[in-house]
């Protein structure tokens, strides 16, 4: 006999035969029986066409689990096996195949069951603003080996709920979470769980395959061969239908393989408790099908899955083993979805007829049926105490038996939580470094163009400048221009694309793929070959062209000045990208590169600067940087400067203009200092930025 679930799903008439609406679609009928009486519920699921038919094996494991296999044969019945049909998707020539083989590669892991107890979450609305409550004391428990949707309105309060239960939120929180029946030690839950972001925060110039590689030397590290590593990484993307695509590039991917890849890279080091927050938000139907049904069947191996999900169709609904509905951060539901029709029935609110029952509870939990039903609905499930509506509820694992079952967990020696050494981190991290930046056409093909561009350009109007004692101002201005088209374009490109690298960065640096430490130094070193080769190429076309002197200590002070600016400006692009979003961050880089170039002593004489302004001075890169190329080009006691183009030459003597502009042209080595130490000092404040940030958004 057909429980009311697989009835309603199936549209089976308890006998295994199908009621079909005459090629338009099926109509379901779930009925289930509750407090003596009769609960009618009746939707209809499009079918594509008759013949495509699927055949769902569901058998019952002994902690009363409901695992599920899908086979495209005729049905397949056993005294405990309930055959279901489902329709199947059609299958088209590029359509995804699962290779189910290579699951029982993966090794399989003990489940954990996770309980909370009185959880809740405050968070601080900032200066002034008080405080608020998103979580109120609600209560839970996620058996294992179970696939677990989260499910309720807009700012129910899923995402805050999954981020305190995989440890990614931590502070505001408040009450027990349990893992087997012990209190949960942060550090060995996070080596043994992973957290999937709603947006696909992947490499996007890296293939699948590289991205797969680097996933697999972060995590499993050198002591896992090659070979090791390269079985592994081609059993999950067969298992995830991404094996025919492993040479694509993740950003020519679709949204559904996007989304399995971001699964493949987390399976790598096989996590037994697995979060995933909307995995299925802007896939079509098909897609979604595909990334539920692929995490119902990693949940066979032990692994517990529990996943955010908004309103799902009746079809994705059904896949799940278990849902738990949330209104206005109080529980509303729990339980096996095949349940919940009959606990609608018990408390007094019947699923309508034609009403998938996922959007019904949803309707409920926004209050669209009153507000005293969400109340209802609360005190039914005792915020998430009640353990009634399970599957199986006398299977549920009482936490003094979890307790007992399970040993207490051995307590790593290590205080990192990173699973490689951090010079493999770095290693690994420089090589993926190297093969975004030969591909990136912001980074590094448009800077080297932008750099020979401007380069050429500047060379056209400055013609001579640097030769000519007539022109001895407009070189000047040269100068100035180079000093501010060296740190604007590192700044402003750092400002505009940090953020989005950012984004990427809290999520492996939370799934422990590396240190904060190793992302960094990898991120500076992975940049110093472009700011040198872009640098190089436009000191040595501008040098030239605007003639200026033919020696080679001066070209190579020039060039070092010119570095050096790229990487205060680098950094400082750094520390706002760092600091702030993109919006905010291009509009105060140039904001707060004016005082900068109004304290470089360029417009106002350093002499001329206001006595109680002089500070200003002393913390402008720019004006280090002009008083180094002055020193490169006019100091070292620069000879006499031939005046071919103008009969009067005010500057004939280089000695004169740097009396004019107030610079001795002897500080060469104390603007290189100056502009050192700023690079480090910026890049300490990123750093120390960055560590805040990735804190605070916990
Ligand atoms: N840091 C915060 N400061 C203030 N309010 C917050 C903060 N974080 C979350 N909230 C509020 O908490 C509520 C729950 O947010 P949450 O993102 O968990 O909802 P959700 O159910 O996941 O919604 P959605 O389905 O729209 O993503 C929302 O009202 C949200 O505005």
């Amino acid at each position: 006999m057909l429980n009311a679930r697989e009835q309603f799903f199936n549209g089976g008439n308890g006998d295994g035969s199908v009621a079909a609406g005459l090629g338009l679609g099926i109509e379901i009928t779930e009925y289930g029986v509750s407090n003596g009486g009769r609960v009618y519920n009746t939707t209809t699921v499009p079918m594509t066409s008759a013949s495509s038919w699927r055949t769902t094996t569901t058998t019952t494991n002994s902690t009363g689990n409901a695992t599920a296999s899908t086979t495209p044969s005729s049905a397949q019945v056993s005294s405990s096996a309930v055959v279901t049909k489902t329709p199947l998707e059609p299958v088209a020539e590029e359509d995804v195949h699962f290779d189910t083989d290579a699951l029982s590669n993966l090794p399989a892991r003990d489940p954990v069951d996770i309980e909370f107890k009185e959880l809740s979450l405050t968070v601080n609305l900032g200066f002034n603003r008080g405080s608020k409550e998103i979580l109120h004391n609600v209560n839970g428990k996620f058996p294992g080996s179970q696939l677990i949707a989260i499910m309720g309105p807009s700012g129910a309060g899923k995402s805050t709920l999954l981020d305190a239960l995989s440890g990614f939120k931590t502070t505001g929180v408040d009450g027990s979470i349990l893992l087997n029946g012990r209190r949960r030690d942060l550090p060995s839950f996070r080596r043994m769980s992973c957290y999937i972001t709603q947006d696909d925060r992947l490499q996007p110039l890296l293939t699948v395959n590289e991205n797969m590689h680097i996933a697999a030397d972060l995590k499993l590290g050198e002591n896992v061969s090659y070979e090791e590593k390269e079985t592994r990484i081609e059993d999950i993307l067969l298992l995830l239908g991404l094996y025919d695509h492993d040479q694509t590039l993740t950003m020519r991917l679709s949204g559904g393989q996007k989304k399995r890849l971001s699964i493949a890279m987390e399976l790598i080091n096989n996590p037994t408790v697995m979060f995933l927050d909307e995995p299925t938000t802007g896939l079509d139907s098909s897609s979604c099908t595909k990334v539920l049904e692929l995490l119902k069947k990693l949940t066979s191996q032990g692994r517990t899955i529990i996943c955010t999900i908004h309103q799902p169709t009746a079809k994705l609904f059904q896949i799940f083993d278990q849902v738990y509905v949330l209104s206005a951060g109080n529980c509303v539901y729990q339980g096996g979805t095949e349940k919940l029709v009959p606990f609608l029935q018990a408390v007094d609110l019947p699923c309508p007829m034609y009403h998938n029952p996922a959007d019904y509870i949803i309707e409920l939990a926004c209050g669209e049926y009153g507000y005293d039903k969400i109340d209802t609905l609360k005190s039914a499930t005792e915020n998430g105490s009640c353990l009634t509506w399970f599957n199986n509820p006398s299977a549920v694992m009482r936490a003094e038996t979890l307790m007992r079952k399970n040993p207490i967990p051995r307590r790593t020696k290590t205080r990192s939580l990173e699973n490689t050494s951090y010079t493999n981190q770095c290693s690994v991290l420089l090589r993926r470094g190297y093969i975004k930046a030969k591909r990136d056409t912001t980074m590094t093909h448009l800077r080297i163009g932008v750099n020979i561009a401007v380069a050429i350009l500047f060379g056209a109007i400055y013609d001579h400048t640097g030769a000519e004692g007539s022109r001895v101002l407009d070189n000047y201005n040269l100068l100035f221009a180079i000093l501010m088209h060296h740190s604007m374009t590192t700044m402003m490109l750092t400002v505009l694309t940090f953020p989005i690298e950012m984004s990427i960065l809290l999520k492996e640096h939370f799934n422990r793929w590396y240190s904060l430490k190793a992302y960094y130094t990898s991120m500076t070193l992975v940049d110093l070959p472009i700011s040198i080769i872009s640098c190089f190429l436009f000191t040595a076309i501008i040098y030239l062209w605007s003639y200026q002197p033919m020696e080679w200590v001066r070209f190579w002070m020039f060039f070092a000045i010119s570095l050096l600016t790229v990487f205060v400006g680098h950094s400082f692009g750094l520390m706002i990208g760092a600091w702030f979003d993109v919006t905010n961050g291009t509009f105060l880089a140039p904001v707060l590169t004016i005082p900068q170039m109004m304290f470089a002593g360029f417009g106002v004489t350093l002499r001329d600067l206001p006595s109680y302004l002089k500070w200003g001075s002393h913390v402008s890169y720019l004006r280090y940087g002009l008083e180094g190329f002055i020193a490169a080009i006019y100091g070292l006691d620069r000879g006499v400067l031939p005046c071919d183009e103008a009969p009067y030459c005010h500057y004939r003597y280089p000695k004169k203009f740097l009396e004019e502009i107030t610079m001795s042209g002897d500080q060469f080595w104390n603007d290189v200092l100056a502009l050192s130490a700023m690079t480090v000092i910026f890049r300490l404040i990123s750093f120390i930025v960055l560590k805040a940030k990735i804190k605070s958004v916990r």
